[in-house]
Parts: C-alpha cells; sequence; structure tokens
C-alpha cells in the first residue's frame, strides 16, 4: 500500500515524513490561484532543495490547481518531477498534453485528480485514465470548488466501482487520517491513500497549522501498511 502526504514545505519535513513511512511527498510549487498566491506554496529554491534531498527516497509529486497547460509544461521542465499532479478546476489531462509532459520530461508520470462529487465521477475517472498514469479521487468541500484539500471523506463505494473499473493505479484521498484510513482500505482496495488535513499539526483553538504533525503521519502510514497486507 503507497502512502502519499500533501503538502510538503520544506526539507527537513520531507526527510521527517520520509522516516515516518512515507512513500509518496506532494508538494504544491509557488503559484498563482485566482490572482493570489497559493497558501502552501513553496519557493522555487526549496522545491530544488527538496528535490535534491529526496529524490530516489520518495516518489515526488508536484500539484498545480493551475487551468493553463503552459504551467504544467513549466513544472516538467523546471523539475523533472516523478509526479506531476493536475488538479485544474477546469482543465484535465488529454493525449498531447501528456505526451508533452513526457517529451519536456521523459519518466514523469502525470496523475489526474477526479473530483468524488457523484456517480458521473465514475465515468470521469474512466475518461481520463485512457491518458493519466495514475488516478487520485479526491473530495470537494461543499463551500469550495477547489478539487482537494477539503478535509472531508466522500462515497466510498464510489472509489470502489472506480479501481474495479480502471486499469491504472489509483489512490484514494480525502478526509484521511490514522483514524480511518484502515477501513477506506478495506472499503476500497486501492493502490493508495493520500492525507494532507488530518496529518497536519493544528493549536489548540483548533487552528490548522501548515506544517505536518510527524507523529499523526508515522501513524497514518502505520495503519495503512497494516490494513494494506
Ligand atoms: O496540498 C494542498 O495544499 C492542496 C491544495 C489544493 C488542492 C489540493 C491540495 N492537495 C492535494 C492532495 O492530494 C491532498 O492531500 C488531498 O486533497 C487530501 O486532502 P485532505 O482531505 O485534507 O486530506
Amino acid at each position: 500500500m503507497i502512502t502519499q502526504i500533501y503538502s510538503i514545505q520544506t526539507v527537513e519535513e520531507a526527510l521527517a515524513c520520509i522516516e515516518a513511512g512515507a512513500d509518496h511527498l506532494g508538494l504544491l510549487p509557488e503559484q498563482l490561484e485566482d490572482g493570489k498566491p497559493i497558501p502552501c506554496g513553496v519557493p522555487k529554491s526549496v522545491c530544488h532543495d527538496i528535490l535534491n534531498a529526496c529524490r530516489g527516497r520518495a516518489v515526488l509529486s508536484f500539484l498545480s490547481v493551475n487551468d493553463d497547460p503552459q504551467f504544467y509544461y513549466d513544472m516538467a521542465s523546471e523539475y523533472h518531477p516523478d509526479i506531476i499532479h493536475v488538479t485544474g478546476k477546469r482543465f484535465f489531462v488529454s493525449e498531447p498534453f501528456v505526451k508533452t509532459i513526457k517529451e519536456l520530461s521523459p519518466g514523469t508520470r502525470v496523475m489526474q485528480a477526479v473530483p468524488m462529487t457523484g456517480p458521473e465521477a465514475v465515468d470521469f475517472a474512466k475518461k481520463y485514465a485512457q491518458w493519466a498514469d495514475l488516478l487520485i479521487l479526491d473530495s470537494v468541500a461543499p463551500d469550495h470548488d477547489e478539487i482537494g484539500a477539503a478535509g472531508v471523506t466522500h462515497d466510498w463505494d464510489l472509489d470502489r466501482q472506480i479501481v474495479e473499473s480502471v486499469d491504472v493505479p489509483v489512490i484514494i484521498a480525502g478526509g484521511l487520517g490514522p483514524d480511518n484510513v484502515a477501513a477506506a482500505i478495506e472499503h476500497v482496495r486501492p493502490w493508495g491513500v493520500d492525507s494532507l488535513t488530518k496529518t497536519d499539526e493544528f493549536l489548540p483553538d483548533g487552528t490548522r497549522l501548515q506544517k505536518k504533525d510527524i507523529a499523526k503521519v508515522r501513524a497514518f502510514c502505520q495503519a495503512a501498511k497494516a490494513a494494506g497486507r
């Protein structure tokens, strides 16, 4: 069972997550969203430092919420990440897009986020599984229109249907943490599991810090590996 942890901010955090059992690390190179800097964007020099420190020790997934394919092409040329994670609101992978990414960065795989909003997600997943190397099935929170970082679960029956009907590896995401990852794995039988919100640090007043809680990351990875055996 592959474990993926978002959103990495520093080299120290990346190395601590690897030591805690994470196989894939996800991060967002700094970028604009609706004209404003994205909250947990990582500066270019830090992205390179994380890549240099972690290559060969974990799979690095670089995410964008951009709807302009050029942003992804620039990301492929600049970083040559192991995975490019496409989670634009209106932009999804296509055959020519994936071909261009692979010309710019041979060896980079392309992962399409699937918005798990209802039964229509099954056809969406089947369509984009034609071109993407991997899928990530992710929640869309009721109060925002972004795919991911929602901190809530969705209907795992739909995830199970998708896992059973596509030929590419599927990572499940959305509100997963140490408390529920085993149940999700048992229900869906995916290739991998992902966590953001529930493995972050929180202040006593409930404010979420953009920082991983390494004890929670360890508990998540241990629970996932045990359930995935
Ligand atoms: O990592 C982010 O900050 C992020 C921001 C915007 C869209 C997606 C983002 N992350 C993608 C992931 O794969 C998350 O880990 C996934 O959405 C799960 O999030 P959560 O429900 O909070 O565990």
